[in-house]
């Protein structure tokens, strides 16, 4: 396991992402977090400036995506632990508002009353007319996005492939000039082609309007010369960031080299460290299974609860 390790990169310009010990756990019903569990985010600090694209690197429950959406916004911390563009994600919502801050997660559905939770969004309605009735965006960035992810605009939203529905979700969360960019793994449905040519426009907005971009993925596939920075999680805590070029083996492009080497490491700590392969505690056989005080909600007929010290169990 490499020790934590900062950037160490100093300049007079101001950071575009910035935390700083940052600790974040998820509340339980009362507002605090169950007790005895161990933060998801532990004491991070970190840093990036404008122009710089990072990979975020981590086992499964790592605490990437909650990382992002921390940085997005999307629960609440103190207001000095995380800054984007000097603003507080969570208590500044102008950030996204405006466009200045984007973040596009893993799926894209909503919560629909008496229908349920996590409904991929769909409807009778052309890609092309919901991408091009955004306000306010130059008509070239218009045509120019629908061209690198390839969308139809004669596309129906009810009938696309998940492949298709993602690039539409894409196109609409990269079409206003963001500063700042979250992608919390978006390219699992996308070819080939589709994601090569979707890196080289990010790639290219970081080099041309100096946007900063954090990306968190398990596909490493033509992401040698991508990255600026690489961070890498596990167990909460922050192991590694540091700029591409201090590590020989991106430099050698094994960037997956790289990762599997900390990841085999890693599963062998938690092995002699008695935990789970995700990194939690594993917890003795005799401890009581308590339902927690929370549920995840109805979905389809069924009531999806969360049972303490257990994945996810569904009671009928
Ligand atoms: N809404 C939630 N409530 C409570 N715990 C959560 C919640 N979401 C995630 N967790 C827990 O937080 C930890 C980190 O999860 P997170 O989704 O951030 O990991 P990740 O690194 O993105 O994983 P993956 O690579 O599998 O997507 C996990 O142990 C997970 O069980």
């Amino acid at each position: 396991m490499p020790p934590a390790i900062s950037d160490g990169s100093h300049s007079d310009v101001s950071p575009a992402v910035e935390v700083s010990n940052l600790t974040f756990s998820y509340p339980e019903l009362d507002g605090s977090p169950a007790p005895g569990s161990e933060p998801v985010v532990q004491d991070m600090s970190m840093q990036l400036l404008p122009g710089q694209r990072c990979l975020l690197i981590g086992a499964n429950g790592a605490g990437k995506s909650t990382l992002l959406r921390v940085l997005a916004g999307r629960h609440m911390v103190p207001s000095g632990s995380v800054r984007v563009l000097g603003q507080s994600p969570f208590h500044d919502t102008q950030l996204t508002a405006s466009g200045d801050m984007s973040y596009i997660g893993g799926s894209w559905d909503r919560d629909i009353a008496f229908a349920g939770y996590s409904v991929p969004l769909q409807g009778d309605f052309p890609a092309g007319q919901m991408i091009r009735n955004v306000p306010g965006i130059p008509a070239d960035r218009v045509e120019r996005l629908m061209k690198v992810l390839d969308v139809n605009p004669e596309w129906r939203m009810h009938q696309v492939s998940d492949g298709q529905r993602r690039r539409v979700q894409l196109c609409l969360g990269l079409l206003r000039p963001f500063k700042v960019l979250l992608l919390d793994e978006i390219t699992v449905d996308l070819d080939v082609l589709g994601r090569a040519d979707l890196f080289e426009f990010l790639r290219e907005e970081c080099e041309d309007r100096n946007v900063t971009i954090i990306y968190a993925t398990h596909i490493f596939d033509g992401l040698d010369d991508w990255p600026t920075h690489v961070m890498y999680l596990a167990r909460g805590k922050l192991q590694a960031f540091q700029p591409v070029e201090t590590f020989p083996q991106i430099r050698e492009g094994d960037l997956l080299g790289l990762v599997c080497g900390w990841l085999s490491k890693e599963r062998e700590f938690n092995k002699a460290d008695g935990r789970l392969p995700d990194g939690t505690k594993a917890v003795a056989a005799d401890q009581d299974l308590k339902l927690a005080s929370w549920n995840n909600g109805w979905a389809g007929g069924r009531l999806a609860s969360s049972i303490k010290h257990s994945s996810n169990a569904v009671l009928r």
